[in-house]
């Protein structure tokens, strides 16, 4: 099959920074590609490549057959991460504007209804919530009834049920056929959507994969975390790994012993193990690796982030664990 986006090797820099170092990617008809990574990875820099709107330095990119910049505009849809339409314009009156664009383009109230604001047609833009507008900028992307639509963090300030609203539309459109280039900061967003999910840091896509392949190889063990103020030093004879993360991510309670690669059969025997020392605890929580684990894992680390994640991630409690979590032995 014929790929609708081929990125091969791009790369783009501005001054000294590299923010496209050799990006390749392949989306074929139909499907949800979305492209995850830390800020400064250089999402937006290829979504831009993709677009025609910023020129390579070096490699090739082609869009439903063509270069971005001779495709025919009226088979793409691109929402950009910053969209500022004007603000005295109802709904209605700027999905017009932007239908008025095309020959043939979809009615402006079913667009309007598709993003969930049919009772908002004759507000003025400026009048709506964040998340509201958010979705009309996504309505003038659908106005033409793309082939290929880019979405740079479409559901940024939309509120839950507004997310799903966006959500159930972009599987409509691809059960339809579109392709969707998605950006998303929001790993619930791509482990949802997308049916590859593409890892870009420092300009390169570092893994590629659907999301289940990259939680597979990437994304570590599942966790019991267990609410207890008991020392890490109380588990030591426990037949797993044990840590106490500084920060589970909002996961684990703050005072929580996390047991690594454990099986939700095996979870007697760490309750047996708990009873049987008379370790006192809270809550026990089980959980699996997530799209979240595969990005803290690949994504090149900030400070925060390096806090942020387990020491030692797949091993056990050795003394320079126990050191490094401040515990003593
Ligand atoms: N027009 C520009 N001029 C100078 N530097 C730029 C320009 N556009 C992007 N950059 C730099 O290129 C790098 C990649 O930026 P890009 O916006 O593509 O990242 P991103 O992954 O989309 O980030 P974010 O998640 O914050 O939106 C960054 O270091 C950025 O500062």
């Amino acid at each position: 099959m014929t790929a609708v986006v081929e990125a091969t090797d791009l790369e783009k820099s501005y001054g000294e920074t590299d923010a496209l170092a050799g990006a390749s990617l392949s989306v074929e008809r139909g499907e949800v590609f979305a492209l995850i990574g830390p800020n400064g990875a250089g999402k937006t820099t290829l979504v831009r490549a993709l677009t025609g709107t910023t020129e390579p330095d070096d490699g090739t990119a082609r869009i439903l057959g063509n270069s971005p910049t001779a495709v025919d505009r009226s088979r793409i849809g691109v929402l950009p991460q910053e969209f500022s339409p004007p603000g005295r314009l109802s709904a209605r009156e700027l999905l017009s504007y932007y239908a008025g664009l095309y020959d043939d383009a979809r009615d402006s109230d079913a667009v309007l209804a598709a993003v969930g604001l049919a009772d908002s047609g004759d507000t003025w833009y400026e009048e709506l919530s964040g998340g509201q507008q958010r979705r009309v900028c996504v309505g003038s992307t659908l106005v033409n009834d793309p082939d290929l639509l880019f979405l740079d963090e479409p559901t940024t300030g939309i509120d839950p049920a507004g997310r799903r609203t966006v959500w159930r539309l972009i599987e409509e459109l691809t059960e339809g056929g579109t392709t969707v280039i998605l950006t998303t900061h929001d790993m619930a967003e791509a482990e949802r959507l997308a049916d590859r999910v593409g890892l870009l840091a420092d300009g390169r896509l570092v893994a590629q994969g659907t999301p289940a392949e990259l939680v597979r190889e990437h994304g570590g063990s599942s966790r019991l975390a267990i609410e207890t103020g008991a020392d890490l030093e109380a588990f030591a004879d426990l037949d797993h790994p044990v840590e106490r993360p500084e920060h589970d991510r909002g996961r684990a309670p703050g005072n929580a012993v996390v047991v690594r690669n454990i099986e939700p059969a095996e979870i007697g025997t760490v309750v047996d193990y708990l009873e049987d020392r008379t370790i006192t605890y809270t809550e026990l929580s089980w959980t699996e690796p997530d799209l979240e684990d595969v990005y803290l894992t690949l994504a090149e680390p900030t400070e925060h982030e390096r806090t942020d994640r387990f020491e030692g991630r797949d091993g056990g409690v050795g003394e320079t664990d126990l050191a490094r979590t401040g515990e003593t032995a």
